[in-house]
């Protein structure tokens, strides 16, 4: 039995992974918070997550079921990781990470925490993008010299970061495959006098509305013929049960950095 706290027990995601916490009888959620001050704090746990009572009450801190936890799953902001991966650290956790949008440091200090613990970073924990992340390889080593890339975003309209994290994968994925480097052939967006499409760019189209969960496009387009590589989430509890499979597959895994990928068996 793995035992699991969640952080961010507000937020969508927060919700849907007590709540896939509780469809999955080989872990127990001992713990899940939020903010301090937060008018949930002290409120039961499915309650919040809209799955009835579950017998465990919501608070802002991990610390008095540190020992019954032995993975941590964080899905918050990026200015919480820092604090999130030192308490995994000072506590010998293992931990699952989904917050995308993270800058640089963020990444280093993610890198600097597997030397100590084992950690699951994916900017998706679906099962479908990340086979779509081994397809897209595909794709760009038969068609991706000559043909042009596109990834295509949608999400919901409260999303903080662009482009997704998802759709940064993608672009890593495609620009690794092609002996190319992200940083430098990415284009974020267009507009006024462009001049006509380089050849060895990796464009990138972000749509935010409503309630989209997630969708994700990879097209390469030649001259005659397009492929189009789509993946689209319907439920965030897809995004739920993937990470609880990778908290499961962490907890006895020694300190480093996996990705989904590993979980999976992908790699
Ligand atoms: N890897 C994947 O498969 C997926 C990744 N994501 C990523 O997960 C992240 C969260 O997404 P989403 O759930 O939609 O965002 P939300 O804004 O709904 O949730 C973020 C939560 O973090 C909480 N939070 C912020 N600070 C603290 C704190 N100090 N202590 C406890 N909780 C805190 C917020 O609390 P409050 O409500 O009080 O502000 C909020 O509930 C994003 O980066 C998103 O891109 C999303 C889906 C799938
Ligand atoms: O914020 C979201 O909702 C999502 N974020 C992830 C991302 O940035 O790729 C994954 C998923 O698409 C939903």
């Amino acid at each position: 039995m793995t035992g699991i706290g969640v952080l961010g027990a507000n937020g969508r995601m927060g919700r849907v992974l007590i709540e896939a916490a509780s469809l999955d009888s080989d872990v127990t959620l001992q713990a899940s918070t939020v903010r301090e001050g937060s008018q949930w704090n002290g409120v039961d746990a499915g309650e919040l997550a809209g799955i009835g009572k579950q017998n465990l009450l919501v608070s802002s801190s991990l610390d008095s079921k540190a020992e019954d936890i032995d993975v941590v799953i964080d899905f918050t902001l990026p200015e919480m990781l820092k604090q999130n991966l030192s308490w995994c650290i000072e506590n010998n956790k293992a931990i699952v990470i989904g917050t995308t949008g993270l800058n640089a440091e963020q990444k280093q200090t993610l890198e600097y925490a597997a030397s100590k613990i084992p950690v699951v970073f994916a900017a998706n924990y679906s099962v479908g993008v990340n086979l779509m992340l081994n397809l897209v390889r595909q794709a760009a080593k038969t068609m991706g010299h000559s043909a042009d890339i596109e990834i295509l975003e949608a999400h919901h309209r409260f999303k903080k970061d662009a482009p997704s994290g998802t759709a940064v994968a993608i672009g890593e994925a495609i620009a690794d495959e092609l002996g190319r480097d992200l940083k430098e052939c990415a284009v974020y967006g267009r507009e006024g006098d462009t001049g006509e499409r380089p050849q060895q760019t990796i464009g990138f189209a972000t749509v935010r509305a409503g309630d989209v969960v997630g969708e994700h496009t990879a097209l390469f387009a030649d001259i005659g013929e397009r492929l189009e590589i789509t993946h689209k989430a319907s439920s965030r509890l897809t995004f739920a049960k993937g990470a609880i499979a990778a908290a499961k597959w962490l907890a006895d895994k020694p300190a480093g950095l996996y990705s989904m990928q590993d979980v999976l068996s992908f790699n």
